[in-house]
């Protein structure tokens, strides 16, 4: 399968979500925190998606799909247990050019959904091109214990560091080098294990502009949140 992966933001979007099962749950969790504006339509739902559609003010119709459900929706998710009602979805999907996602239909989706890792800005997403997603989420839970809150933590003084950095040192081989030696994976993790030692090797990595400039230490004081 040959797909483009992008990063949508689609906050205050309208989205629908066709069924009320563990699948629609799992695909309303993710949708609410990327802030869309989510409508509901199926005759039942499962108790934890109820709870979810009353605690979060989702707009919800108990009833059965209509056609007029998917006008002003950029984005549909066929998500029922009916083999018809999800196909006739992604037909009108594909006649009215918007995106679908068909839970039982690979062939009908017009995109996937991989599993997630996600810390703070830090986002890694697995995907097996539909071919056993029990195995995303496999590699998932093994990604998850690797990339842990450091990096959340590194990339929130990452985004006060390098605007910093990008104006004060104009030669731009002088900054690549600074990002590049910024970007290490020990480095970060050294967050997590020892902070004073983290401190002093980040020092180390920036010119003396910027160590003037920025007060690593008063930065710090909070203990990076840790
Ligand atoms: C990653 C994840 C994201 C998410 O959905 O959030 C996701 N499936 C997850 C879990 C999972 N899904 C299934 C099981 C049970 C084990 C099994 O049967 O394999 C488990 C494991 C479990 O639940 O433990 C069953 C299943 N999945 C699909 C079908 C239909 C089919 O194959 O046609 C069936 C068979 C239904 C049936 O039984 O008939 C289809 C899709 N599932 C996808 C994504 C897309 C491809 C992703 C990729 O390329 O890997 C795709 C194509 C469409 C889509 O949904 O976007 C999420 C893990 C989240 C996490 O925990 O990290
Ligand atoms: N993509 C995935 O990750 C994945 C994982 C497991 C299962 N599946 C597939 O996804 C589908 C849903 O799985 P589930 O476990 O959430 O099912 P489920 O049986 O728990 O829920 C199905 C929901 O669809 C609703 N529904 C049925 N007909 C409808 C209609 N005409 N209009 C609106 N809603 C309608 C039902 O009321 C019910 O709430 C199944 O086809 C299943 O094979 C996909």
């Amino acid at each position: 399968m040959s797909c483009y992966p992008i990063n949508l933001k689609l906050s205050g979007k309208r989205v629908l979500i066709v069924g009320g099962g563990k699948v629609a749950y799992r695909k309303a969790k993710r949708l609410l925190e990327a802030k869309a504006e989510i409508t509901l339509v199926s005759p039942t739902v499962i108790d934890e998606l109820k709870y979810f559609v009353l605690a979060n003010n989702i707009k919800y119709y108990q009833r059965e799909f209509k056609k007029e459900d998917m006008l002003d929706t950029c984005i549909t998710f066929a998500v029922t247990d009916n083999r018809r009602v999800n196909s006739l979805i992604a037909s009108l999907a594909d006649k009215h050019n918007l995106l679908v996602n068909v839970a039982d239909s690979l062939e009908e989706s017009t995109f996937t959904l991989p599993a997630l890792i996600k810390q703070g800005d830090l986002l890694l997403t697995v995907a097996t091109g539909g071919n056993l997603p029990a195995l995303s989420k496999r590699i998932r839970e093994e990604l998850e214990n690797s990339f842990g809150e450091e990096f959340k933590v590194f990339l929130e003084l990452m985004k006060i560091l390098r605007p910093i950095i990008i104006d004060n040192i104009d030669d731009e081989k002088q900054r690549r080098k600074i990002f590049r030696e910024l970007a290490d994976l020990e480095l970060i993790r050294l967050l997590a294990e020892d902070k004073d030692e983290f401190l002093e090797k980040l020092n180390k990595s920036l010119p003396a502009k910027v160590r003037k400039i920025c007060d690593l230490a008063y930065i710090a004081e909070d203990g990076f949140g840790l």
